[in-house]
């Protein structure tokens, strides 16, 4: 059936710190419920702005952010977020730190949070580490920590700021690919920040690019209906993938592209 509003909604949102502009005219964009959807774009450009908002980390200055209709205020944990920082909590293990993302779970057992927690340390491969604490372990472990806490918390809508930039390439593939399962297994509301093509092109349903701040939209893609909604280890060789990266390589460097609607 479908919905009276859209799921997730800017509407006429511009932002200013101070004389700064970073989102100058008024932003609109509407998200339906459970797609992937990147923020892309060049460092600085308010990718990060723009997420920070829905997440309700900053307010806009004018127009609003609608979940489900009704304008987000402060942080809750309907919102799950995972920064670029590593941001674990070093007094307690990398079990507890997971297990903390659920402290507010009421319907689950402790027993229940206790497997649950089991399970995604599992699944960003850090079964080995769930008694050691954050310091001895390396940057790139601490930041699957994050994502393995805020996954556990199973929040409606998951805010990721390029929460892989700190990790070695092949890591970074498989927690791709992980990502890109859990997001279509749990049909997860997910708007994720990167300026990595690659990246965009593999996890999302659709990618929003932008230009430089102030942020303005100059494509917003249907990913899945130019290389289809499977993402496995061969579609990065696909001819399909090749094109549209490079597409929106030249679309982001000013020059003019084919396949990729505005
Ligand atoms: N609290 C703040 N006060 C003043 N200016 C800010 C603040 N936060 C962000 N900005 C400015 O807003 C602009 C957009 O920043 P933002 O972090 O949203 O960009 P981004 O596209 O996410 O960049 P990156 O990919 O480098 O993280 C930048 O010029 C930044 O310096």
């Amino acid at each position: 059936m479908e919905q009276p509003f859209p799921y997730l909604q800017f509407r006429n949102v511009t932002k200013f710190f101070g004389d700064v502009p970073v989102v100058k005219e008024p932003f609109n964009l509407s998200i339906p419920a459970g797609q992937f959807t990147v923020f892309l774009g060049p460092s600085g450009c308010g990718k990060t702005t723009l997420m920070r908002m829905i997440g309700g980390l900053d307010t806009p200055t004018s127009g609003e952010i609608l979940l489900q209709g009704t304008p987000v205020g402060a942080p809750d944990i309907r919102r799950g977020m995972v920064f670029q920082s590593y941001s674990s909590f070093p007094w307690l293990t990398v079990r507890k730190n997971i297990e903390f993302g659920l402290r507010f779970r009421k319907d689950l057992s402790s027993g229940q949070k206790r497997d649950r927690a089991e399970h995604f340390l599992k699944l960003v491969g850090l079964g080995d580490f769930a008694t050691s604490y954050p310091s001895r372990i390396s940057g790139g472990m601490r930041q699957r920590v994050a994502i393995a806490r805020t996954l556990a918390a199973d929040p409606d809508v998951l805010l990721m700021d390029e929460p892989f930039g700190a990790l070695d390439a092949s890591l970074r593939e498989d927690l791709q690919f992980e990502l890109r399962k859990i997001q279509k297994s749990s049909r997860k509301t997910t708007i994720f920040v990167t300026h990595d093509v690659e990246e965009a092109v593999f996890l999302a349903d659709r990618i929003i690019v932008f230009g430089s701040r102030p942020a303005h939209v100059i494509a917003d893609i249907d990913v899945t209906s130019l290389i289809g909604a499977e993402r496995n280890e061969t579609v990065r060789d696909s001819e399909q993938f090749f094109h549209l990266r490079t597409e929106i390589l030249h679309r982001l460097r000013g020059r003019c592209v084919k396949a990729v609607a505005a």
